[in-house]
């Protein structure tokens, strides 16, 4: 039985402009094993058409063409994909190598889509390779080598899975004569060895060392002529397992792929890198800032103690921008008026009427009310001990919201006694043996400025990361020192302690829904929390425009690649790789480039994140950035997320491609 049989094999080409050429008019022919034929004719013969038709990069045809008694037009996907591998071997005029892979690795390209071991395939290719006496290069480039040693890593390569026919389209068209000759006498060894050889050549004298010629002329033949048969040494077969590619080897392909154009792909990694940086660094520092003004904010932490205001500051803010929008400058500067006194403490409108704390009382569950007073100041409120001073921000009164593990060090003021705490922090800045001393107090009370001493029992730290400088004074205590200026000590904060904690949360509601509001340190978080939250959005939208740039820049890299590799593809093709194979390769590319973004991302992110917390731990002993596995996990997953996505693209466009047109491109 013939190895190839041809039966009235047509082709036709549509023409652009509508209609068809016929570029083959019914070939007939047999080829057996062992024949070293020459396919000769005119330039646009069809010569190339015909090859290409049995080589299977073109199964749009018409006839017959029969290998192993199967037409090649009725083969299923996976058995045309098998004859590449398994059947043809294709040497093409310009050699088509693949430029970033090494001698050993071009060879063993076919047996990598076979899915072969590297244990085998390297060991085959470099027995190939000393076949045609290029073992001693096996690591070089192809660009390292001469046209006819390009030629001869070609042969090797035809030959990695040992098939039946040898399809050469011009193999020596590129070089000399003497290289010729060279290149000749192995492919016609090959035919000896066994194997059918279909060689198209433009020279007769290339012609005359075949054992046949076939003279096609517009896309007939129309002559086929025996000549001397060769000398056969037939050789036994190499058994070659076919597999499907794994997409493990797509990937170590596709790495190899990258390292070809190293300084570019780190180049586009390091641009998604920045974006997935900006994300990551949004994320962990609206994490960060968020737990550490919460920490600030944190003063009690009593679970039983809910602690009511008269008024919500965010109702003051309101009110300020109604005086605001309606362009009433008295209204403005009245508001802001009150806004400054509701903070020192001083206004009336944040002092609880008795009518409000019976209505306090009332609500259900309150076992206890108390009332207190806090004032903030910048700078009015002071603590001297020697020549040392402490500024105190927040001026309290003793309530049960304290909770005793903030207790470090002393107990609480006991009223009447001209006792106080403070916080640790302040303690810290004024003695390290605080405990008993008497310190001079200023206050500011009303419009005067009181001096008093007072004995420091007691020194807290509010849970939470930080706080702010506090000086706690029992409610009795302070409404004296208002009293002895002339003045009434009005409360502007209540602290109702719940009969079991579960109630606190509802007390504080119910508080709410009667028109109070909750602690300033509550409000202030909440304020701070949804300022966070717009720019934390903000930013992130802005670090999102940058990943969508990103993602078109891996679209266009990636399809650059693709133009670049075109030819390469077509090889490929060639070789029987699969769309699917060619499509996971370029999509292991999108993954790699996405992993290395997101690799170079974390690692900026860790990099930056330990400067700013350095200048910031430094300026206000604050950590602002917190970056946790989490974040760096989620921009991992991101970039490689949106590598792949731009890489779909590019990577369908590659799988679909013409082996034939790719072959063609220059
Ligand atoms: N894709 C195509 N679309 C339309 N016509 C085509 C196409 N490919 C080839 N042809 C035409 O088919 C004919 C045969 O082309 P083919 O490339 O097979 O010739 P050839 O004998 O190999 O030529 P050469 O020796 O110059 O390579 C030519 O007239 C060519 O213009």
């Amino acid at each position: 039985m013939p190895v190839l049989e041809l039966k009235d094999v047509k082709k036709y080409y549509k023409m652009p402009g509508g209609g068809q050429y016929e570029a083959l008019r019914g070939v007939s022919a047999k080829f057996d094993a062992g024949e070293m034929v020459a396919i000769v004719g005119e330039s646009g013969s069809g010569k190339s058409t015909l090859m290409n038709t049995i080589g299977g990069l073109d199964s749009d045809f018409e006839g017959a063409i029969l290998y192993e008694g199967k037409n090649l037009r009725d083969f299923s996907q996976k058995e045309m994909v098998n004859y590449h591998k398994k059947s043809i071997g294709f040497i093409f005029q310009n050699f088509n190598l693949i430029p970033h892979l090494d001698l050993i690795d071009n060879v063993s390209i076919a047996m990598t889509l076979s899915n072969a071991e590297v244990k085998v395939r390297r060991q085959r290719a470099m027995e190939l390779l000393e076949q045609v006496g290029l073992k001693e290069h096996m690591y070089k480039k192809p660009d390292q080598l001469s046209g006819g040693q390009k030629q001869r890593v070609a042969i090797a390569r035809a030959l990695a899975n040992d098939p039946d026919v040898i399809i050469a389209d011009e193999p020596t068209g590129a070089l000399d004569a003497e290289t010729t000759d060279v290149i000749l006498n192995m492919i016609r060894d090959i035919a000896a060895s066994g194997k059918l050889v279909l060689m198209v050549t433009h020279s007769d004298k290339v012609a005359s060392h075949c054992s046949r010629v076939l003279r096609i002329d517009r896309g007939q033949i129309v002559s086929d002529q025996e000549q001397k048969p060769l000398d056969h040494h037939p050789q036994a077969r190499t058994e070659v397992k076919i597999q499907q590619m794994s997409w493990f080897k797509a990937v170590a392909l596709a790495f190899k792929n990258m390292k070809a154009k190293m300084s570019r792909n780190v180049l586009v990694a390091t641009g998604m890198g920045i974006g997935i940086m900006s994300v990551i660094l949004m994320l962990s520092l609206g994490k960060g800032v968020t737990s550490y003004v919460s920490g600030q904010m944190t003063t009690y932490s009593n679970p039983l103690v809910a602690e009511i205001q008269k008024t919500s500051s965010q109702k003051m803010r309101q009110q300020g921008m109604q005086a605001q929008q309606t362009g009433n400058s008295a209204a403005l500067a009245k508001q802001q008026q009150k806004n400054m006194a509701s903070l020192s403490g001083t206004s009336s409108a944040s002092a609880f009427s008795k009518k409000d704390l019976k209505k306090l009382q009332k609500i259900a569950h309150v076992k206890k009310l108390q009332k207190g007073y806090s004032a903030i100041s910048l700078g009015s409120n002071q603590l001297k001990l020697g020549k040392k001073t402490a500024s105190m921000i927040y001026l309290k009164t003793v309530n049960d919201g304290i909770a005793k593990s903030e207790i470090k060090k002393g107990r609480l003021p006991k009223a009447g006694k001209n006792e106080v705490m403070i916080d640790s922090g302040s303690a810290d800045n004024l003695s390290k043996k605080i405990l008993g001393k008497k310190v001079k107090a200023s206050l500011q009370i009303g419009t005067k400025t009181v001096t008093k001493t007072v004995k420091v029992v007691g020194v807290y730290e509010a849970s939470g990361s930080g706080q702010v400088s506090t000086l706690l004074l029992p409610y009795s205590d302070l409404a004296k020192i208002f009293k002895d200026n002339g003045l009434t000590l009005k409360p502007n904060v209540v602290y109702l302690t719940a009969t079991d904690k579960q109630y606190t949360s509802s007390i504080k509601q119910a508080a709410k829904d009667k028109g109070f509001a909750g602690s300033m340190q509550e409000q202030m978080t909440e304020m701070f929390d949804s300022i966070l939250n717009v720019l934390t959005y903000v930013l992130t939208a802005i670090a999102a425009v940058s990943l969508l740039v990103s993602a078109i820049m891996i679209l266009v890299v990636l399809n650059i690649s693709v133009v670049e590799r075109t030819q390469e593809i077509g090889v490929m093709k060639a070789l029987g790789a699969r769309r699917k194979d060619i499509r996971r390769i370029f999509s292991s590319e999108a993954f790699l480039l996405g992993l290395a973004s997101g690799i170079i991302g974390v690692a900026l992110t860790w990099l930056l994140s330990l400067g700013i917390n350095h200048v910031t731990q430094s300026a206000f002993k604050a950590t602002v950035v917190s970056l946790t596995p989490q974040y760096a996990l989620t921009g991992l997953v991101i970039s490689i997320v949106i590598s792949m996505i731009a890489g779909i693209l590019p990577a369908n466009h590659a799988s679909k491609l013409d082996p034939v047109e790719a072959l063609r491109k220059e």
